[in-house]
């Protein structure tokens, strides 16, 4: 098997007897190679995403918060949770800190690790606006490119990009790890806004502004979303 996404078609399945109890009820297997996986099958089953999202009174869609470390992406986040809990929906929060306890522990900081961790991310987060969740991704996530290919993991409309846009010396005066000041002093190399790049969105859903000393509370923010949301009918009341 070569090629990915290839519909192919397996000679030796022409031979009923070959085919082990999976394939008889399909007429002919059709398979497809998907990146490194071969004779893979799509299953489609009865219950699907718009009966999810009718059980749960909701549309699933991804709301991916992106800004530099200290700018309050996780804070945002369980503020958003927080609030939509409140009115009754079920959402899930995608956070890069914590993930990269787990699934992107493998990972570090170099920009094809940063790269695969958003790309790992997007898939997660589909799988969840699938199941019909609300999912809140929070990642620096400072490449254009791995932002807008997440975007079209989703059908149209159902990522929804959140730029916190506060300024650098805001999120180095914070600095509530320590890891800024870390930088400056080169014990930490590659670190997003010191010495490496942050791509800041040309063209999202929602920004939001901070400046030094005037930053709007978490609760605000959290609001500003939700009022897209329902503006944008994610939220059936
Ligand atoms: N080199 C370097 N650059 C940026 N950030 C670093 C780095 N090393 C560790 N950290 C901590 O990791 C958090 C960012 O992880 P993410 O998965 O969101 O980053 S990325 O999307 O892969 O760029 C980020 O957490 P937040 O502060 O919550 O953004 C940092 O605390
Ligand atoms: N809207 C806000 N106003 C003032 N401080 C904030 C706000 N949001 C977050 N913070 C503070 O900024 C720091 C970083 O927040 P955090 O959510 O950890 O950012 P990130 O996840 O982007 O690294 C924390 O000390 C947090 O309390």
């Amino acid at each position: 098997m070569s090629g990915t996404g290839t519909l192919k078609w397996d000679a030796h399945l022409d031979d009923m007897s070959m085919q082990p109890n999976i394939f008889k009820c399909i007429d002919k297997l059709v398979t497809s190679t998907v990146g490194k996986s071969t004779n893979v099958l799509w299953h489609d089953c009865p219950i699907g995403q718009f009966e999810r999202q009718e059980l749960l009174n909701q549309k699933g869609c991804v709301v991916w918060i992106t800004g530099l470390s200290g700018s309050g992406k996780s804070t945002l986040a369980c503020a958003l949770s927080r609030e939509l809990h409140s009115r009754g929906h079920l959402t899930y929060i995608l956070d890069g800190d914590n993930l990269r306890h787990g699934l992107n522990r493998d990972l570090c900081f170099e920009a094809k690790d940063r790269a695969e961790n958003i790309r790992r991310v997007g898939e997660v987060a589909k799988l969840f606006a699938d199941a019909g969740l609300i999912c809140i991704a929070s990642l620096i996530s400072p490449y254009r490119s791995e932002r807008s290919a997440c975007r079209k993991l989703l059908h149209n409309s159902t990522f929804i990009e959140v730029f916190l846009n506060v300024p650098l010396e805001v999120c180095e005066a914070r600095d509530p790890k320590g890891l800024y000041k870390l930088a400056r002093a080169g014990k930490i190399k590659g670190f997003t806004g010191i010495d490496d790049p942050y791509e800041a969105p040309s063209d999202c859903e929602i920004v939001i502004q901070c400046k030094a000393g005037d930053c709007a509370t978490p609760k605000s923010m959290a609001d500003q979303v939700v009022s897209y949301l329902e503006a944008n009918e994610f939220l059936q009341e």
